[in-house]
């Protein structure tokens, strides 16, 4: 019968619709990969009769062979129109078969939040939450008409391997993450299923956020909100859920959460409420206790700006749910809150799903008030918060902040240690199943003894594995390693146990190098002191306004660290070298292409391990970055950007090439914009823009340079309606004289081939470029983002002028990235892209 092979299918030309090409599919359906490397619609057993083995889908999400480098999972943009593609096996009503070949329609569905991780039960047959109408229509039976299932327009070529495919619109605000969809064919009878299950992760790029400090709002009001919802109110639960995924989204490095297991309780609670109704008010009450005492929460986390309220959405007689309390006071610590009432009513499979402690707050200093509600913590408990009153995390300092981090990770360290001796005298058999609730049974030094951690693979990349560097050297370790030797290894066993499939976990199995270690961090740690001093340094560094001109290529930050432009051929290298700490140790810029990943990467490794078996972290910018670069027609744009390119690695996107690419494709606006660049007008906003952010997204890096656009004040517009999670460095303005660029244009017009390269049209351009143009150009300098270039002298020449506006650019998104970098590696968040 049938199956899914792509879940992420190109079917924009005619030729993809019609023919499987298999370089239009970037996506696959879970464990697709056996079939893919058979061929298109070749019976491998791929299909699957879900009624007959009660299981929704054919293997798990799980499995290790889920997706692998040649059937990867999709990943989708919010509101894109996906499509999928399977064989017809024959279904096909159609003059070489018959009008009444069986078919009962097909069904797409979804999950209704992102996943927190890759493991768990699929929703059962027709209980997905979310269903998405295909793009097909209903196919009618006893009609020929290729629709529904039967969209297969040459079946009667191969009627067994005939291409099919449908489409259907994802939504404009899907959350980011990884959702898990099922494509359900009928085929007899709507008790003659097939299906097929893929997950697919939705960018999050592009989207449009909220302000952070908005976010921030609504969850101390959601927190604190004590308003009862009413039992079966959905909105309630949804609103809720809602915006703590944007909370989470809008920190995706988690700063201030505790890595105690708090992101993995709260998912997993939103997923037991998702799954039973009558568990969420006990669910919430979870949540909240999670979420209270969290500097995240309530502090403004990042650089949030001040900012209008925005409305939440809900209707207006539900607002009252998410109200703030009159004296509204985001230092979590001061309040002692109610959780809302317990439902008893819990779900009958509760004991089935796995392990959260209800208890798990109460060993926990900083929740320990939530859930004591009289004002005394048990003695043990209170450790050194007996000190003076804390200052409200808002008013502290980076370092401040920082410090006070650590402290608040020391005493959880003690009050773990506590909970574990508590626990091992009372014979508890709680076993956790989250990686990072793991505590060591033995002391950190024994992992020293453990054999070598099998090889570890990329986090959040697809594994090339890197080569052995034959040049390692390989010389006695440098003094103090042990520290720097301990976090290496606490590191490397997490990551290693993170890349076990689960039950690898369980008691029974208890190889030492799969039981992660939690570092016992303190503020003596001299690795944490080395990375908080970092911090400090690049904290301490006025990031060099984008207007600066750069006058030394090489500046120092901090006594030990410095930044420095002409090093090396990898352009920037933060020199992070200690001796006494690390034996090889740096931060540099990198492009990974294989990941598509353009950042900052810290390696770190001891003299005596190869390269394999030194971590290199790595991150990439969290906002997107473009550079306008403006000027007239012929002024030397492209030009210049080839050669930015060539040095500094931008993405280069021409607006006009984009444009003419998109009318030699064939496209349905192809004649429109023919016409428009003949006459030297300026094409419709949404047309340029859609192409801009195809580009931006199909390219996976972060800094762009966008050349010849926003021509005009509709361009602009557009621009700011819809590219609200991308920042605007400068404009890069080339200024040359007119009867010059007319010269250089007709010389390109010999050879360029370009139907505006004539001198009808290029005065058409001139004309276009003063009065639409030049307006934006001023409209950016009143803001002070323009870089006025002359670009009147040589090629060379205008590039050196050109360089000294990129380089504090450049320089400015190294050190935001750096110190992006440094704090994961401060708050040990190794979710950030990690190698070996
Ligand atoms: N500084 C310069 N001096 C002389 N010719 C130049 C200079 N910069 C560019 N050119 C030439 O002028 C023409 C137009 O340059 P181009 O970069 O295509 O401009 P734009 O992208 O602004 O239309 C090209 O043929 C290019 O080789
Ligand atoms: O955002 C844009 C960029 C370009 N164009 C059209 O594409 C032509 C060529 O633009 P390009 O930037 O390639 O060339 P330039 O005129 O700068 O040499 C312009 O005259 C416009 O007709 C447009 O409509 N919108």
């Amino acid at each position: 019968h049938s199956w899914l092979e792509c879940t992420n299918y190109d079917a924009s030309s005619t030729s993809n619709q019609e023919y499987w090409s298999a370089a239009a599919c970037t996506g696959y359906a879970r464990c697709g990969s056996y079939q893919q490397s058979h061929g298109f619609g070749i019976d491998t057993g791929f299909d699957y009769r879900p009624l007959l083995h009660n299981k929704p889908c054919q293997c798990s999400k799980d499995s290790p062979n889920a997706y692998s480098a040649s059937a990867p999972m999709a990943t989708y943009v919010p509101g894109q129109k996906v499509c999928l593609a399977y064989p017809a096996k024959n279904h096909v009503a159609a003059p070489c078969t018959n009008q009444y070949i069986p078919d009962t329609g097909v069904r797409i569905f979804r999950t209704q939040h992102p996943a927190s991780n890759l493991t768990g039960d699929d929703p059962a047959l027709h209980s997905w939450p979310v269903e998405y109408k295909h793009l097909n229509g209903p196919h009618q039976n006893g009609v020929v008409d290729y629709k529904g299932f039967q969209h297969c327009p040459k079946f009667c070529e191969d009627k067994g391997r005939a291409l099919c495919s449908m489409c259907f619109n994802l939504e404009k605000d899907i959350a980011p993450g990884v959702y898990t969809f099922q494509w359900e064919w009928d085929f007899n009878s709507a008790n003659d299923v097939y299906t097929s299950c893929w997950e697919a992760r939705q960018f999050t790029m592009l989207t449009t956020h909220r302000r952070k400090s908005v976010i921030v709002q609504q969850m101390a009001d959601i927190i604190q909100s004590q308003a009862m919802p009413e039992a079966d109110n959905e909105h309630w639960w949804d609103a809720r859920v809602k915006i703590i995924q944007e909370w989470l989204r809008a920190n995706p490095l988690r700063i201030g959460v505790p890595e105690d297991g708090t992101i993995e309780t709260i998912m997993q609670q939103i997923s037991r409420g998702d799954k039973y109704v009558h568990v969420r008010v006990k669910a919430w009450n979870h949540i909240v206790t999670e979420l209270q005492g969290i500097p995240g929460v309530c502090e403004k986390f990042a650089t949030a700006e001040a900012s209008p309220e925005l409305p939440i959405e809900l209707p207006p007689e539900k607002q009252e749910l998410l109200q703030i309390p009159e004296d509204n006071n985001c230092d979590q610590s001061e309040q002692t809150i109610s959780p809302l009432p317990l439902n008893t009513n819990e779900d009958p499979q509760e004991s089935n799903v796995q392990p959260v402690s209800p208890f798990r707050g109460k060993l926990r200093p900083n929740k320990a008030k939530t859930l004591h509600h009289d004002s005394n913590p048990p003695p043990e408990l209170q450790l050194s918060n007996q000190e003076t009153k804390p200052k409200p995390i808002s008013q502290m300092s980076m370092m401040e902040r920082q410090q006070e981090w650590l402290r608040k990770k020391a005493e959880k360290a003690a009050a773990e240690k506590l909970r574990q001796q508590q626990e091992a005298e009372k014979e508890l058999t709680f076993q956790p199943s989250l990686i990072k609730k793991q505590i060591p049974t033995k002391p950190v030094i024994e992992a020293e003894k453990a054999p070598s951690p099998p090889r570890l693979t990329r986090l959040k990349s697809a594994g090339r594995q890197r080569k052995q560097s034959s040049n390692t050297t390989k010389t006695a370790p440098a003094t103090s390693k042990s520290s720097s030797r301990s976090l290496l290894d606490t590191v490397k066993a997490e990551l290693a146990a993170s890349t076990q499939p689960s039950t690898q976990l369980e008691p029974s199995s208890t190889p030492s190098i799969t039981t992660p270690i939690i570092p016992t961090t303190s503020t003596t740690d001299p690795t944490i002191a080395y990375v908080s001093k970092a911090l400090e340094a690049i904290n301490n560094t006025a990031i060099i306004s984008s207007t600066t001109p750069l006058t030394t290529a090489s500046r120092k930050i901090g006594d030990d660290f410095h930044y420095d432009t002409t090093s090396s051929d990898t352009k920037g290298r933060y020199q992070l070298q200690d001796p006494t700490l690390f034996d090889l140790t740096s931060m540099y810029r990198k492009k990974d292409k294989y990941a598509r990943c353009d950042g900052v990467a810290l390696q770190m490794g001891r003299r005596e391990d190869t390269h394999q078996e030194q971590l290199i972290a790595m991150a990439g910018a969290l906002r997107h970055k473009v550079l306008f670069v403006l000027g007239g027609p012929g002024a030397g744009k492209g030009t210049q950007c080839a050669k930015i390119v060539a040095e500094y690695g931008f993405v280069h996107l021409s607006a006009g090439d984009l444009l003419r690419a998109e009318r030699a494709s064939g496209s349905e606006n192809g004649d429109m914009i023919d016409r428009m660049i003949r006459e030297g007008a300026i094409v419709p906003v949404k047309v340029t823009l859609d192409l801009l952010r195809k580009a931006m997204v199909d390219s996976g890096r972060d800094l762009f340079l966008i050349d010849g656009f926003p021509r005009n004040y509709d361009n602009l517009q557009g621009w700011n309606d819809e590219m609200t999670d991308v920042d605007v460095a400068g404009v890069l303005f080339y200024d040359c004289p007119e009867d010059e660029m007319e010269k250089r244009l007709l010389e390109r017009g010999k050879t360029s081939g370009r139907t505006d390269d004539n001198i009808d049209a290029i005065r058409k351009r001139f004309t276009t470029y003063h009065e639409s143009t030049m307006p934006i150009i001023e409209h950016f300098a009143e803001q002070n983002k323009v870089f006025h270039i002359l670009a009147i002298s040589t090629p060379d020449e205008v590039f050196e002028e050109t360089k000294k506006a990129i380089e504090p650019i450049v320089q400015t998104h190294l050190v935001e990235t750096t110190q992006r970098l440094l704090n994961a590696v401060f708050n040990n968040d190794w979710a950030t892209y990690v190698v070996t």
